[in-house]
């Protein structure tokens, strides 16, 4: 049984992370972080958890989180997130974090797209991605973990069998992505206030996404692996929100390679993911409702007008966040990977 808090236990990934933990028979959540000193019910930030667990959530601090938890999740924005990931790593608490903390590999290309110093640089670039349909080995007992973001999950569970295959250039990839308003998370903002994004449909960060790094780096590492003079992938990534509640689905273009044809194409996604449980090629294209409340991504690849084509789809908050954290969790600590993911 492992002992688990949740910093940041208010928002939408904290949510997900808990009706996914209410049905863990080997996690037992003993503490629910916030800023607020009033101690709220869990019932009464999330309506949708009464009667799943008799908890208040509490402005704790590091020692007595030290005290309760072996692991931690910290679903808070970044910076403030690897302030406290590197208190709970010094007093022996394990931590899957879902900010962007940890996922790049420098402090000079965490500076430069997220505009501030990181607050534990030391561990950048030394820290496992925490996608294990690609970096398995390196998750299995690591003491902390940078979980993907939601647009890098969905682009690079797609391309990467086709880079590892030689079936796409590494040159000229583009990713096209729509979320759903979840994905900007609880905390209000002024792009999701209802009027401004209701029936209307809009590409932002254009040129400048964060994700961007995240997805060149990510696709770098995991093509990589024979040939150390590759130069790095840059792709040119845009993010659209949609408006609906949940769902990520991108759609990618690349330069075929070798022998990419319609069924070369399927033929290595269908081979990459044969025997993974969460991750799934498919004969027609996807939409976000067919994976929609679970850990699972559909990816479908063509060949269209000289272009390979790949749409792929998540739940940003299950595999795009809180699911994938899970089975990072479960990895860390020994468990069967799909424990509370089926
Ligand atoms: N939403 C999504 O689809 C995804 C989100 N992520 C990442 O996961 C993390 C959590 O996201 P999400 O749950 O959506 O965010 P939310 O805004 O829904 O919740 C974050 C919570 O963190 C606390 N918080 C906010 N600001 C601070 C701060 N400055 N210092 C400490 N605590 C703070 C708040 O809790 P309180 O007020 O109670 O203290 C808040 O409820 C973020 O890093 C996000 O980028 C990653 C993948 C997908
Ligand atoms: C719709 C929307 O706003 N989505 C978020 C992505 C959420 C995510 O994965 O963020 P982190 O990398 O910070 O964890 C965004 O574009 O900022």
């Amino acid at each position: 049984m492992a002992r688990v808090a949740i910093y940041g236990a208010s928002g939408y990934t904290g949510l997900e992370l808990l009706k996914l933990l209410a049905r863990h028979p080997h996690a037992q959540v003993t503490a629910l972080l916030t800023r607020q000193d009033e101690a709220p019910h869990l019932s009464e930030i999330h309506p949708q958890l009464t009667g799943s667990f008799d908890l208040r959530l509490e402005n704790l601090s590091v020692d007595q989180v030290a005290e309760r938890a072996d692991v931690a999740f910290t679903c808070l924005p970044h910076a403030a997130s690897a302030e406290v990931c590197a208190d709970l790593l010094s007093r022996g608490v394990k931590v899957v974090d879902l900010s962007a903390d940890y996922r790049l590999g420098d402090a000079g290309t965490y500076q430069q797209w997220y505009g501030h110093e990181h607050p534990d640089a030391a561990r950048l670039g030394k820290t496992p991605y925490g996608l294990p349909e690609l970096f398995r080995e390196q998750i299995i007992g690591a003491d902390l973990i940078a979980n993907p973001g939601c647009y890098p999950t969905s682009a690079i569970l797609a391309l990467t069998p086709l880079l590892r295959a030689g079936l796409i250039e590494r040159e000229g990839i583009v990713v096209d992505s729509k979320s759903g308003v979840s994905g900007a998370g609880r905390t209000p903002k002024l792009l999701t206030h209802y009027p401004e994004c209701n029936e209307s449909f809009s590409a932002y960060g254009v040129g400048t996404h964060r994700h961007m790094p995240e997805i060149d780096r990510v696709l770098s590492m995991a093509s990589d692996q024979s040939k150390a003079s590759h130069k790095a992938i840059e792709v040119l990534f845009t993010p659209h929100l949609v408006p609906m509640d949940r769902g990520i689905l991108s759609t990618i273009y690349a330069t075929p390679k070798g022998d990419a044809t319609p069924a070369s194409v399927m033929a290595a996604l269908k081979e990459a993911y044969a025997n993974e449980p969460f991750v799934s090629a498919v004969e027609a294209p996807p939409a976000t409702k067919h994976v929609a409340h679970t850990n699972r991504c559909h990816v479908y690849g063509t060949v269209v007008r000289g272009k390979v084509l790949l749409v792929s789809v998540i739940d940003n908050l299950i595999k795009g966040a809180s699911g994938a954290a899970v089975q990072n969790f479960n990895l860390m600590c020994g468990f069967d990977e799909t424990t509370a993911l089926r």
